[in-house]
């Protein structure tokens, strides 16, 4: 199986590079400054999982279509550089291919589905905590790390589904199969957005959060709109996932803050507006009551309006 890698930064870098590593046949699609970082130290991955550091196959976009076909693109990029990720991708998208994006959130779905066929792109979101140091290496911080992909369609997404489970598999990466991935983005989806509003809010983690006085009735209140959202959009989050989303968002002590935090207190982009804001659009389009929500989204864009300002 031919897998074209699109990002080598913290997720992409990891699952990616894990595959690499265990032999698979992978490409990564970089821009030009990562490529000159990939030429001259390798790919570096610092884990408690297993530190490793080995040279990749990678291409840039201009030549991305002579390196074509490929069986599965994994899609690794931020939700800012979706529109470059799309025009990047879509010359090594042979008749066969299927891209299985990792991306937080599920506004990418509509326009992966409109550009490439809803029956090509198959259903994916990751675990971890990762992100890219300042020398280019893969920095994997805690010890989860594991996949989530599913058929959004039956058939041929099934069997292609198979091959990538097979794939991580022999990598040893921890990975699920699962017959509603819709079901698990939800999951996901009102999991990650309380997580990333609350402590971007606070600029603090969970456990800062829940030891002041009114912080964890805040996270209860803040997940009951987003998991309020899951259950008006037809994918009421399971007891058990519920359990454990509210077990992690209110656990007093916890270190734990989305990958949205590191971005935000180190001034760069962040994910706003594809998971706090579209978060609250279907708040709205549903009826379902979100003024934390509206808080939380109103203190991003105020974040990413003095940003801009600073040049
Ligand atoms: N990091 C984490 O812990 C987690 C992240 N996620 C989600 O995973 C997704 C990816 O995040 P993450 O891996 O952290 O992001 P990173 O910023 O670490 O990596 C994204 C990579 O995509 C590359 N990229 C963007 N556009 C293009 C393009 N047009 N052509 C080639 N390469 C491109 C960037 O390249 P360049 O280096 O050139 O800028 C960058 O290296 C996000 O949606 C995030 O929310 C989910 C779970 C955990
Ligand atoms: C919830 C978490 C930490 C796990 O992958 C995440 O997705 C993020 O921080 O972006």
């Amino acid at each position: 199986m031919r897998i074209l890698v699109l990002g080598a930064g913290g997720t992409g870098g990891y699952f990616g590079g894990r595959l690499a590593q265990a032999g698979a046949d992978v490409t990564f699609l970089v821009r030009p400054a990562r490529a000159a970082e990939l030429d001259a130290d390798g790919l570096v991955i610092r884990s408690p999982l297993g530190d490793a550091t080995f040279p990749v196959r990678h291409v840039l976009a201009e030549n991305v279509a002579g390196e074509a076909p490929f069986d599965v693109i994994l899609l690794a990029c931020k939700a800012y550089d979706l529109d470059t990720a799309i025009d990047a991708v879509a010359p090594a998208m042979g008749p066969a291919t299927m891209l299985l994006p990792i991306l937080n959130g599920l506004a990418h779905y509509p326009l992966l589905d409109q550009r490439f066929g809803a029956e090509r792109i198959i259903g994916g979101m990751c675990i971890i905590s990762a992100m890219k140091g300042p020398k280019g290496e893969v920095l994997h911080l805690g010890t989860p790390a594991s996949v989530t992909f599913g058929e959004r369609q039956a058939g041929e997404q099934r069997v292609r589904c198979e091959a990538i489970a097979a794939a991580f598999a022999k990598a040893g990466v921890e990975h699920t199969h699962t017959p509603d991935i819709d079901g698990a983005l939800w999951t996901k989806f009102s999991f990650l957005t309380t997580l990333a509003a609350a402590t971007c809010l606070f600029r603090a983690s969970v456990g800062t959060i829940v030891g002041t006085d009114d912080g964890r009735q805040f996270m209860l209140d803040l997940y009951a709109e987003c998991s309020g959202v899951a259950t008006a959009a037809g994918h009421p989050v399971p007891a058990q996932a519920r359990e454990m989303a509210i077990g992690a968002t209110t656990q007093p002590g916890s270190p734990l803050t989305a990958s949205m935090l590191r971005d935000l207190e180190s001034g760069q982009r962040i994910e706003g507006a594809h998971i706090v804001g579209d978060m609250l659009r279907r708040a709205r389009a549903a009826g379902v009551p979100a003024s934390l929500l509206a808080i939380a989204w109103t203190h991003l864009q105020a974040y990413e309006a003095r940003r801009l300002a600073a040049g």
